[in-house]
């Protein structure tokens, strides 16, 4: 195993105004459970931010409010330069074709072969036809994700990590300008762990993707992340890289990094 892979993303922030997404002062309760009293994010293009936080602090809510599938009850949402609350349906369609899901309950259709899989969301999305065409896009895409040998597997003939990897290659064929992932790692031995998180570097890389990655994985943290920030009952209480805030003085925030 290559030593450079495993330390921490060299790579610096992108700095300067190129703003993905913007969220201000965000807030969403269900009931009486207020989840998100104040959150305020900046990702920028390029970017990989990891969110930290303990269970129930509101991360997933987060996510779910830049997608689109939870509506935020206060403050503003940026997605790609469009204020997402001011967007009449067809345009909030045409915004959510530019983002990714990679969500932990993301299965694989089991009665459908990796191809399949794969020219689903070609068909039913992009509503391509040619099946030339389709097939160069799953081959290429198998092969980002190292795993052309596994086109006419079913998702019960493939081991937990190439399922992810599938996964990935589900998301990454619509081509998303940004991917949001809820514990990519989740479920994974610490080695499939690692190689899941390179791979998820070296996407970003490939196809210039921005991410805002939820994890419990330290180990994955450390290798995505440009950013980390960490939420804590409903607000981001600090940002900085792995490095800064794993020094931080702040019991709350030190606790992940022991
Ligand atoms: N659709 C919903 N309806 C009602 N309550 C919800 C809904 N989604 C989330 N919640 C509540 O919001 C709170 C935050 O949940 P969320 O899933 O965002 O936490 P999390 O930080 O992602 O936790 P974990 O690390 O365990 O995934 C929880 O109290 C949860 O019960």
């Amino acid at each position: 195993m290559n030593d450079t892979l495993v330390q921490e993303k060299a790579r610096p922030p992108v700095a300067g105004d190129d703003v993905v997404i913007r969220i201000e002062h965000l807030k969403k309760a269900f009931g009486d459970n207020e989840v998100l009293k104040d959150i305020s994010l900046e990702l920028h293009r390029g970017e990989n931010i990891v969110v930290l936080g303990r269970s129930g602090q509101g991360k997933s809510v987060t996510i779910q409010c830049v997608a689109g599938l939870l509506e935020p009850d206060e403050g503003n949402l940026e997605v790609l330069g469009k204020e997402v609350k001011e967007l009449s349906e067809d345009e909030l369609k045409e915004l959510r074709s530019k983002l990714g899901f990679l969500f932990q309950s993301g299965a694989l259709y089991d009665s459908m072969t990796v191809r399949e899989n794969l020219m689903f969301p070609l068909t039913r999305v992009l509503k391509m036809k040619d099946e030339a065409e389709m097939e160069k896009w799953v081959t290429d895409v198998l092969e980002s994700v190292g795993l052309e040998e596994a086109i006419d597997k079913y998702p019960a003939d493939l081991s937990g990590g190439m399922r992810k990897r599938v996964g990935l290659a589900r998301t990454l064929i619509l081509r998303p300008e940004i991917i949001l992932y809820d514990e990519p790692t989740t479920g994974l031995d610490p080695i499939t762990s690692r190689e899941i998180s390179e791979l998820i570097v070296k996407l970003q890389e490939k196809y210039k993707t921005s991410s805002i990655i939820i994890t419990h994985d330290m180990a994955c943290a450390r290798i995505v992340a440009d950013r980390i920030a960490v939420m804590n009952e409903g607000a981001f209480i600090a940002t900085g890289t792995y490095d800064e805030l794993s020094k931080s003085p702040d019991e709350l925030i030190n606790n992940f990094f022991k």
